[in-house]
């Protein structure tokens, strides 16, 4: 028997970001091996217009959750969904569902954040900080309380190079920060916001830096340790290979590759491409939740959850593998045939990016505009190109994360645990993850079934013939042009057609001797 997931039968557990991607996965997990758990709260806002039981009933019913159902029958009655919106400075959790949640839980996994790169500084601060801190404040006022686990990122810190298990501290307090939001104007905020994030890329990775600040902050009444994976991919094995339910990271990508719109990004193919499949961070959080109350560490423990320490991965190897991967398992309706390059300087980005992805655009809205139809092929390529230029910073650099905690806790782990809480990534072969993950991205982003794949081919087969024939083309109008304008041209023109006849009359001439 598990010892980890013994540990959580019984137990009554808070997720907040239970509806995001990590967290679905982390609940499907608790539910599959402590099926005798109590009760997981979880903290959700209405959205979509859907209801927060509509949300529950969608989460539950869903492919991900099928094996659950079988093991734990009783689910939709373990799951309690409490209305709350992190926007809010008390979380707009009501007085009597407070009560409920203070006086019952046991651990708390604290996932919700807003992940967007680009978030206005207010907002991310709200949700990534202020609403870290308001949790914090209930957790204190929970008798029963065994662990708080706060899931953070790699990369908060990733303005160095070297990072280890501690919290780096940034130079405005978080109180002070979270107390200027709520007088500073939106404009103003826009002006100090570079100042602020310094020599980070965005106001995502300065936020999450404050959060764990915060945490550190609340460290001394409460168990606490903080989990920081990186770039957070597909399931690697659990409940099944190559689930995925969001564009983020490096999903996007894959499909605008697939698609064929995405064709060169500025990378560094020997750059360390560290994803972490979402299933191991589950697994890895879940351990540390034991770890953390039965051993309750003096001190906030950190760990890393990051894949190139143990078994790195190359966006060059990667970006290999994904396009492989599309050979197999090809896009329907892709705009052209997936190919993608790495570029390492700005100038070929630039060109790139107006031979390859501006110039298709315009020509296929031109087409779209000729047959009556509305062009759109221009907005969704800037779109593209905005996503892409975010990414960049991450395919361009490497880090080094130490994983001494990581790999204590490995070492801790009964011989059953390591097996079925698994987040040993020296096991991971790439090839396969990368594939499964393509496959992934088309069944359960995409839609699309595996039936339509003699269809995806023949469409790619079209394509590569237009591609063909429109390359020829140009080539020819460009020579003619050419022609019309230079008696050079003209002369390496009739000395190419004066060889080709000569050696075609030679060659008829020694066939009709052979006869
Ligand atoms: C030598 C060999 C040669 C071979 C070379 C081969 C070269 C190969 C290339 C092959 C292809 C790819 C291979 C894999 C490479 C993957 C690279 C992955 C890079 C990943 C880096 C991630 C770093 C993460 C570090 C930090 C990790 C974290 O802690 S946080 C989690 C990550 N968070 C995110 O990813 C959030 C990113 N998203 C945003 O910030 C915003 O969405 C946005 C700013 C990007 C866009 O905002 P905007 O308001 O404009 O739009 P929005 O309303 O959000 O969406 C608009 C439409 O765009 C779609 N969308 C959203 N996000 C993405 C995305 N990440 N990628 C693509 N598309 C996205 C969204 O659905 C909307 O679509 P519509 O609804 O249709 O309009
Ligand atoms: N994905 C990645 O690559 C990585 C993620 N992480 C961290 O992992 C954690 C989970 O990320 P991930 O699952 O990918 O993110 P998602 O965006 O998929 O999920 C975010 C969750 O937070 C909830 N949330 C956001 N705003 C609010 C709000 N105002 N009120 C209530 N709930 C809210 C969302 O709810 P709703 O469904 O209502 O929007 C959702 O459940 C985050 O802390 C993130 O920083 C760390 C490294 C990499």
């Amino acid at each position: 028997m598990s010892t980890i997931a013994a540990f959580y039968s019984g137990k009554s557990i808070l997720i907040t970001g239970a509806t995001g991607f990590l967290g679905k996965v982390l609940m499907e997990k608790l539910f599959r091996t402590s099926p005798d758990l109590k009760v997981i709260y979880i903290l959700v806002r209405p959205k979509a217009g859907q209801t927060l039981q509509q949300r529950v009933f969608q989460i539950l019913n869903s492919k991900l959750f099928e094996k659950v159902k079988d093991v734990c029958p009783n689910v939709h009655e373990k799951i309690r969904a409490i209305y709350a919106d992190l926007n809010q400075n008390d979380l707009a959790i009501s007085k009597e569902d407070k009560q409920e949640l203070l006086s019952c839980t046991d651990i708390v996994f604290h996932c919700a954040a807003t992940v967007r790169f680009d978030d206005h500084l207010r907002h991310a601060v709200q949700l990534n900080v202020t609403a870290t801190q308001q949790l914090l404040l209930m957790a204190s006022q929970m008798p029963k309380l065994e662990a708080f686990i706060h899931i953070s990122t790699a990369f908060s810190n990733c303005n160095l190079k070297h990072i280890d298990e501690v919290i780096y501290p940034c130079p405005v307090e978080p109180k002070k920060i979270i107390d200027s939001m709520e007088w500073l104007d939106d404009a103003i905020i826009d002006e100090i916001t570079p100042k602020l994030i310094g020599d980070r890329p965005n106001t995502y990775t300065y936020t999450k830096a404050l959060g764990e600040m915060v945490v550190q902050q609340e460290s001394s009444n409460l168990n606490i340790a903080i989990v920081r994976p990186s770039i957070v991919g597909a399931t690697w094995q659990e409940p099944f290979p190559g689930w995925v339910d969001n564009l983020n990271g490096p999903s996007g990508l894959i499909i605008a590759a697939g698609k064929g719109f995405l064709r060169a990004i500025r990378g560094t193919p020997k750059a360390v491409a560290d994803l972490i499949p979402v299933d191991t961070v589950a697994n890895l959080t879940l351990a540390v939740g034991w770890y953390t109350a039965v051993n309750r560490p003096k001190s906030t423990l950190i760990y890393h959850c990051t894949s190139g320490n143990f078994n790195p991965c190359y966006w060059g190897k990667m970006g290999f593998q994904v396009l492989a991967a599309f050979e197999k398992i090809p896009f329907e309706r892709a705009f052209r045939r997936p190919y993608a390059d790495f570029t390492t300087n700005t100038i070929t980005t630039q060109y790139w990016n107006a031979v390859s992805h501006r110039a298709p655009a315009i020509i296929y809205d031109f087409y779209l505009r000729l047959t009556g139809r509305k062009p759109r092929m221009t907005k969704l390529m800037n779109r593209l190109l905005r996503t892409v230029s975010m990414l960049e910073y991450f395919l361009n650099r490497s880090w080094e994360w130490s994983t001494y905690n990581t790999e204590m806790l490995m070492s801790e782990l009964s011989p059953e645990d390591q097996r079925v809480f698994n987040f040993d990534v020296r096991q991971l072969n790439w090839l396969e993850y990368i594939e499964n993950y393509v496959l992934g991205v088309k069944k359960y982003l995409l839609k699309e079934d595996m039936a339509g794949v003699p269809k995806a081919k023949q469409h790619l087969k079209r394509l590569r013939n237009i591609h063909y024939l429109f390359n020829t083309a140009l080539f020819l109008i460009a020579w003619r042009l050419l022609i019309a304008r230079s008696q050079m041209a003209r002369n390496v023109w009739f000395f190419i057609v004066n060889f080709c006849y000569k050696f075609l009359s030679y060659f008829r001439a020694s066939s009709t001797l052979k006869v």
